[in-house]
């Protein structure tokens, strides 16, 4: 930890950072980072601290002195301006982001995405606070090329598809598919924390995760998370998986993701933290285009790798078509194709992500069969009895 440099040689001096949403899958791996690799200090704030409860307890914890929670609801509580103040940076990752959410609670999503962290970007500018704000890869919504006639060559044409900062448009669908609440509410915030970094000088550095997966994503469902809820595609996949039931592809599972390990997206941000003269006034694409996948073989990819980490042969039908409308209700839609460029990202802080799909499947489902495998059995068990 001594003697840490930055990337133009600078010795890193220590700093306090509000992270507000730390207590979700980000956030966890964040503090774990920043705990075992850094000096610095966190103030972590969010509703919820299940997962980085490993990181508070016990005190004896050789980083006790270095991190806070503090159980807020950034709704409506007066103490975010004094924490806020008390930081040199403000890290926010506190949003609703499930898919699932985005057509059937719109105004929740709204309201998370926008209203609740219009505050935070208020309280940063006036107090002279850097702030690192998490938007998202669906901003770009759906790329040029998926508006070509399926034939066309030019679909095969990077210019039809890489999404660029600086270029490429925000394509969201018609006001009635809810699905781009969401979407339209982060680019709206990014638009206001540009604003207020053109007009009042707020430091900024806006950040655009290309579909992160890793242990401790979201939730399984009825184990801990509700029966009925609907995680995002990794999680779906794993609950389906343990339980012995097939994987569920939404309309045919033809949409493309680019998949990135939670570990190597984390050392980005880490750059991001520690180099603000190089961060501050970008946003950055945080993906790795070299993982891309449909749906479909994702599944295939999960069925195989989870076969191979739990020693259990996999089901007769191992998928099963079903429709966007079934599946998520009225008002999805879907991004197409999401292949993040890299340029701004590697000029700006030299990054590139390591680890390839398999392998982070590989460790990935390793730590859900290990965490979930056997609550799943006695959940399953009970219902059987009942
Ligand atoms: N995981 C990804 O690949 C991904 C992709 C694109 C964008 N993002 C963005 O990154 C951020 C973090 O994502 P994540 O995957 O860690 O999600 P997450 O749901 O695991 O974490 C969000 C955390 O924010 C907290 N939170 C929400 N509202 C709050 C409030 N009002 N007050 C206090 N805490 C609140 C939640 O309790 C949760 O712990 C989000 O802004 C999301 O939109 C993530
Ligand atoms: O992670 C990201 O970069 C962003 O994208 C995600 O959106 P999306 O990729 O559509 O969400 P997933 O739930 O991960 O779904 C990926 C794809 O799998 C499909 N899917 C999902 C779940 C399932 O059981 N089956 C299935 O076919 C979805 O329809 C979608 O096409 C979420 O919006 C955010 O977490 C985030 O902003």
């Amino acid at each position: 930890m001594a003697g840490r440099v930055d990337l133009d040689g600078n010795q890193i001096k220590p700093i306090t950072i509000c992270m507000i949403g730390a207590g979700g899958f980000i956030g966890s791996h964040l503090c774990e980072k920043l705990m075992s690799e850094t000096p610095h200090k966190v103030l972590a704030v969010d509703v919820y601290n299940d997962k980085i409860k490993h990181l508070l307890e016990p005190a004896t914890l050789a980083w006790a002195d270095r991190i806070q929670f503090h159980r807020i609801n950034i709704k409506n509580d007066s103490r975010l301006e004094g924490l806020i103040k008390m930081a040199d940076l403000t890290i926010n990752l506190a949003a609703i982001c499930t898919p699932a959410d985005y057509n059937t609670r719109p105004l929740d999503t709204i309201y998370s995405n926008f209203i609740d962290a219009l505050p935070v970007v208020k309280y940063c500018s006036e107090n002279g606070k850097r702030l690192i704000h998490f938007s998202t890869c669906e901003v770009y919504g759906k790329t040029i090329g998926a508006f070509l006639p399926k034939d066309s060559p030019l679909r095969q044409d990077p210019a039809y598809y890489v999404l660029k900062e600086d270029e490429s448009p925000c394509i969201f669908g018609p006001i009635e598919k809810q699905r781009w609440s969401y979407a339209c509410a982060k680019q709206l915030i990014e638009r206001l924390i540009y604003a207020e970094g053109a007009e009042n000088g707020l430091e900024f550095t806006i950040v655009r995760p290309f579909n992160w997966i890793g242990p401790r994503m979201d939730f399984i469902p009825g184990i801990d998370g509700p029966s009925e809820g609907v995680p995002r595609v990794l999680a779906c996949f794993s609950n389906n998986l343990l339980r012995r039931e097939p994987l569920k592809l939404v309309d045919g599972g033809e949409s493309q993701r680019t998949f990135i390990y939670i570990k190597d997206a984390i050392e980005a941000i880490l750059l991001m933290i520690e180099n603000p003269a190089r961060a501050n006034g970008h946003t950055f694409n945080v993906g790795n285009p070299n993982n891309e996948v449909n749906v479909r073989q994702l599944a295939e990819m999960m069925t195989q790798v989870y076969s191979k980490v739990s020693g259990e042969s996999s089901i007769e039908t191992p998928t099963l078509d079903v429709s966007s409308k079934e599946f998520y209700g009225e008002g999805y839609d879907d991004s197409d194709k999401r292949i993040p460029d890299m340029t701004i990202i590697n000029k700006q802080l030299g990054w590139n992500p390591k680890t390839a799909l398999w392998d982070l499947l590989e460790s990935t489902l390793t730590y859900q069969h290990r965490t979930y495998a056997e609550a799943i059995k006695q959940a399953m068990s009970k219902t059987t009895a009942n």
